[in-house]
């Protein structure tokens, strides 16, 4: 992978601290050429290969192959690379509108409205992504940002690829990873993954984003994991009073054991939850009829 040997610090000054997690430190960063703004993921390297677990290493690196192979608006952006004895440090794309988890949990929930256009956005990016056949494996609120939490329509951006993964035709890539709440039964039953196994987790985000609840979170991750492999989950009324028929329905056409018979990005994209009404008066305007002199 393209990893720059330079001292990220001849090039950038670091600033302050955007957040931190088993990610690393992400700060922002100012490149000194341009006084452009960026975002820098630092992931410390332990003395030994073996103490930092190697994950975290292999992780940055598939996240670095990734990004770059992905240039769209609802996906964190990929500037550099940088490797040094004791670090690797990211430029990305500075983001600073905080977690979507967090926006929701402000507001404790949002209006569909406000849900569909965040799911209409995180459909484009996961659409996007899936056309060039990458799977992000670890879709959840926290992996999704805004860039702007003020802006009248904040946009979305996808971050944290480190769990995705190329899926080329034909080739079987099964893992165990990702966060229990918002994984798929084939990721808990070991079986073969597909794009189809993000389209589970976008169903699970927008029963988040309408209701606040989480659909299959049991006390411990076991009994989330049956929850799941058991497709028990409801609609509880105290929380899903005001919701409409038509946002159950979508979130029912992707929580499907089935993935062959899940919703794909483009069909939800369709879904008339999100596609919005034709606009009847305009419509029928153009088909007024005329009198031909
Ligand atoms: N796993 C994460 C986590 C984060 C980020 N990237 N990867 C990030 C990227 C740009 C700006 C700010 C952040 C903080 C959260």
């Amino acid at each position: 992978t393209s990893f720059k040997l330079e001292n990220v610090e001849d090039l950038y000054e670091i600033g302050a601290l955007l957040g931190s997690g088993n990610y690393g430190q992400v700060r922002e960063m100012r490149e000194k050429a341009s006084g452009s703004r960026w975002a820098g993921k630092f992931l410390k390297l332990q003395k030994n290969e073996s103490t930092h677990m190697g994950l975290d290493i292999r992780s940055v690196k598939k996240e670095v192959e990734i990004l770059q192979a992905l240039q769209h608006e609802n996906i964190m952006a990929l500037k550099d690379a940088f490797e040094s004895t004791v670090e690797l440090v990211l430029i990305v794309e500075l983001i600073s509108g905080g977690e979507l988890f967090d926006f929701v949990a402000e507001k404790e929930n949002l209006l569909e409205s406000e849900a569909t256009e965040f799911i209409k956005q995180i459909l484009h990016g996961v659409g996007y992504m899936h056309s060039k056949h990458i799977t992000h494996l670890d879709l959840k609120p926290e992996n999704i940002m805004l860039s702007d939490k003020n802006a009248p329509v904040p946009q979305i951006k996808i971050i944290d690829f480190g769990l995705a993964h190329r899926l080329t035709q034909g080739e079987e890539y099964r893992s165990q990873r990702g966060t229990p709440q918002y994984i798929a039964p084939e990721v808990i039953c070991y079986e073969p993954l597909s794009p189809a196994t993000d389209m589970w987790s976008v169903g699970v985000i927008t029963y988040i984003l309408l209701s606040g609840m989480s659909p299959f979170q049991g006390d411990t991750n076991e009994e989330t994991l049956k929850n799941i492999i058991e497709m028990n989950y409801e609609f509880e009324d105290r929380y899903f009073t005001e919701t409409s028929a038509m946002a159950k329905e979508f979130i029912q056409d992707l929580l499907v054991k089935d993935q062959s018979l899940r919703m794909t990005a483009e069909e939800a994209l369709l879904h008339p939850w999100i596609k919005p009404l034709l606009r009847r008066h305009a419509a029928n305007r153009n088909r007024s009829s005329i009198n031909i002199k």
